[in-house]
């Protein structure tokens, strides 16, 4: 990796009694999208506040381009914080173009490009409405297009796509991804694993206010839940010492069965081992287990309990 544009190393946090991030230390590549996960509570607006000056740090070291966050280096980044806040009585694209004014664009470009920008995500009819009259997801689409706008080359994002239905969701990861191949760094927060596989580079996965997983989004899946060989066959599947039989389930007229292989047995030397042992496979496909399948793994008992101790079960 290069020079990071993001380092922060030793972080820490406490608020009154409570340490809720714990010697985080992780790096983001100039040029990379980097997920930034974690169940509810787990630290992660919090470490974002913290890089952005907006929250002082208990101890270590957070800086971007090599130095802590000035605002001098405003004009560069893009910030979608969690609490969305935008002067709600303004017409929508007079909004933009005062934004645009104070990242440095001149009226008539910031105005052209908000223009385009709303039309892009179907507020064109809302351009001259008060922003309090749009519906939240609305409101959120006009807050991304601030945050974009200058072209920022880091781009923060945290939980870019919260409350938006499906095909909103999927326009607004549309417009991620844009200023992904436009060059920009990006950090995004979210819950959404789909995105998450669709779009970053690499991950880290906070729990408990400390680094639990850091990687590629294939390092990750290959720590935390690896990858089977899914076959389908009839008769029965031998030992081996290539494999380790995870499950097995009828299908059709035969079975499926989960191989997870021994160190270094590809899918090549597996298949041969269930052929030569005369078993008649139909199918074979390697499966590699989703983000989601890991958080629920890593996060699911931590995550009910919080749910239930806000719903007051068990008090
Ligand atoms: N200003 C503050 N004072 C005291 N505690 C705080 C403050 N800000 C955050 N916390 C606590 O720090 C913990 C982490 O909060 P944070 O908002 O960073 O979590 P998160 O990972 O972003 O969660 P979510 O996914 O729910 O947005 C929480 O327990 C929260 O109550």
């Amino acid at each position: 990796m290069g020079e990071p544009i993001v380092h922060i190393e030793g972080f820490q946090m406490v608020f009154g009694d409570t340490t809720v991030v714990e010697d985080l230390s992780f790096d983001v590549a100039a040029g990379e999208t980097f997920g930034f996960l974690g169940s509810n509570g787990s630290g992660k607006t919090t470490t974002l506040r913290a890089l952005l000056g907006i929250y002082q740090p208990t101890a270590g070291v957070l800086h971007i381009n090599g130095r802590p966050f000035s605002p001098a280096d405003g004009a560069r980044l893009g910030y979608l914080p969690e609490e969305r806040g935008l002067y709600k009585k303004e017409p929508v694209v007079d909004t933009m173009v005062y934004f645009g004014q104070l990242k440095g664009l001149d009226k008539t470009a910031a105005r052209a490009w908000s223009l385009e920008y709303l039309e892009r995500v179907g507020l064109t009819d809302k351009a001259s409405t008060r922003l309090d009259k749009l519906s939240g997801g609305q409101q959120q689409k006009v807050q991304l297009g601030v945050t974009i706008m200058n072209t920022p080359e880091l781009l923060i994002l945290d939980e870019p796509t919260k409350g938006f239905d499906p095909v909103n969701r999927r326009l607004l990861m549309d417009i991620i991804e844009d200023q992904q191949k436009a060059g920009a760094t990006v950090v995004m927060v979210t819950h959404q694993m789909e995105e998450v596989e669709r779009l970053c580079d690499r991950v880290i996965l906070l729990k408990d206010g400390k680094r639990h997983a850091y990687g590629t989004v294939r390092e990750v899946q290959e720590q935390f839940g690896g990858t089977v060989y899914r076959v389908h066959h009839t008769g029965v599947v031998p030992d081996s010492h290539h494999y380790t039989v995870v499950a097995t389930e009828p299908a059709g007229q035969g079975q499926v069965t989960d191989l997870a292989p021994a160190d270094g047995a590809g899918e090549t030397v597996v298949l041969a081992e269930l052929v030569g042992a005369g078993v008649p496979v139909s199918g074979f496909a390697t499966v590699r287990t989703s983000l989601e399948e890991i958080f629920i793994r890593v996060y699911g008992t931590d995550s009910l309990q919080e749910a239930e101790a806000a719903a007051g079960v068990g008090a």
